[in-house]
């Protein structure tokens, strides 16, 4: 079995993560839980920036969290001087309320309203990302009432095609993200910003999707934005002082997947850029990225407890535990897969293949197909690895069940940075039927 991180077993035959034995972990927080495995994420944090470092490069390495936002989280991405990326109201709030230094916050999304807008002007944060032509209008007009000004990137599809599930692509032509590079809407949009009073065209960004392999789509994207850009410096004198080349750095969640180190693809990146301004004899941009799921994805491991089995003789062996698409929608929307071990014997000899369902009111909650685990019995624990991304953020409550809670382990010691969710958490946004007030 893969272990990410500090995951190994310890002397008690256990699973250890961040030093602090599992089995501990669901007998003082309960299950499902899912723990995060700090000194991984720092790891990773630290093998970005350092890439740039070395090579010489200015950068802004900014956490996208829509991988996993709260406010102990923000608060680790500023300890290791990350910048971030948020894509909503709410994830800007989360930002706020964890101090995160405002000009390093850069402000995504493909429908930002004009009150997302006026908090992050209020807020004066580092940029936007302006998506459309209806972003760039509304956000000139509210920089005007507000007397603000503000920078911004543009972001621009260059009509890459990354070989990812066709959900998580982005790049595309065919795309709701961004201003298309080759049918000259982003150009048109360059004239704009460059015409404003109040906008600061600070560079260009793109992304092209997510949990992708290779470096092939990062280089061919930076090469059409690049020959743009030439195009652009020759045509009006515009040339960017950054370019943000996005997230979407794959991660290793079963041994069918074999992504690249980071810093390996930071290099290829960086490269790329260097030589193609340099053919062009243009200066080199600042480059930014911003990884979500290559962070936090590894770092993460859900643990459940084993409730209800059901045999179907000669088709198939279902375990059942105590949560599901509520805390991870992944495998149901993308067919996602993963690897799981039994956390109080990880190392017990493998005896029989289990499927492992949800609680979910919902055939299609399972979390993983053919699973081959040792001799398993109800209340055994089951630790699901890297779920650390897009797992708590796109967890619901499905059937009213709570959200678990997080738990951080670093040098031995745990602890909770979301409290579990409770009934009376569920209800506390209801109000009852007005007419049967009235009746009592
Ligand atoms: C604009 C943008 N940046 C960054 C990310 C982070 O992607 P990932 O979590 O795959 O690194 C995403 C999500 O795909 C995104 O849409
Ligand atoms: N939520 C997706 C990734 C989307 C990335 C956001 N642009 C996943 O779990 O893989």
């Amino acid at each position: 079995m893969y272990f990410h991180g500090t995951t190994t077993v310890n002397g008690q035959g256990h699973l250890e993560i961040g030093g602090v034995d599992t089995v501990y972990l669901v007998q003082k927080y309960g299950t499902p839980v899912y723990v995060y495995d700090v000194t991984l994420i720092r790891e990773r944090a630290r093998g970005f920036k350092q890439t740039f470092e070395k090579l010489g490069v200015k950068s802004q390495v900014a956490y996208a969290s829509k991988a996993f936002s709260s406010i102990a989280m923000l608060n680790l991405v500023n300890e290791e001087g990350l910048s971030l990326d948020v894509v909503s109201g709410g994830e800007l709030y989360t930002a706020l309320a964890a101090k995160f230094p405002v000009e390093r916050i850069h402000f995504h999304g493909n429908n930002k309203s004009k009150e997302e807008l006026l908090l992050a002007l209020e807020h004066n944060i580092g940029c936007i990302v302006v998506d459309n032509f209806y972003e760039l209008e509304l956000l000139e007009s509210l920089c005007n009432e507000q007397k603000k000004s503000i920078s911004i990137l543009l972001r621009v599809t260059p009509g890459i095609e990354a070989h990812t599930h066709d959900y998580i692509l982005t790049g595309q032509e065919d795309s709701k993200f961004g201003f298309d590079l080759q049918n000259g809407q982003a150009e048109e949009a360059i004239k704009i910003a460059m015409g404003s009073d109040h906008i600061k065209l600070l560079g260009i960004h793109c992304h092209i999707g997510s949990q992708i392999f290779d470096s092939t789509g990062f280089i061919l994207a930076a090469r059409k934005i690049i020959d743009k850009l030439a195009e652009w410096n020759s045509k009006f004198l515009y040339f960017p002082s950054v370019l943000n080349l996005g997230g979407g750095f794959g991660i290793r969640y079963t041994e069918e997947d074999e992504p690249l180190s980071p810093d390996s693809y930071v290099k290829e990146i960086i490269i790329e850029v260097q030589n193609r301004t340099k053919s062009y004899q243009l200066p080199m941009p600042e480059i930014w990225i911003e990884p979500g799921r290559s962070l936090v994805g590894e770092a993460g491991t859900t643990l459940y407890t084993i409730g209800s089995r059901k045999d179907v003789p000669n088709v198939r062996k279902y375990l059942a535990v105590d949560g599901g698409m509520s805390d991870n929608i992944r495998p149901a929307l993308y067919e996602a897969k993963y690897e799981a071990v039994l956390a109080n014997r990880p190392t017990a000899t493998i005896e029989e293949t289990f499927s492992i369902a949800g609680k979910c009111c919902e055939s299609g909650d399972m979390l993983i197909w053919d699973l081959p685990l040792p001799k398993t019995v109800s209340n055994d624990i089951l630790a699901v690895f890297c779920t650390g991304a897009y797992g708590y953020s796109m967890s619901n409550n499905y059937n009213r069940i709570p959200r678990p809670p997080v738990v951080f382990v670093e040098n031995g010691e745990d602890y909770l940075v979301i409290k579990r969710e409770t009934y009376e958490d569920l209800i506390r946004l209801d109000l009852p039927l007005p007419s049967k007030i009235n009746q009592s």
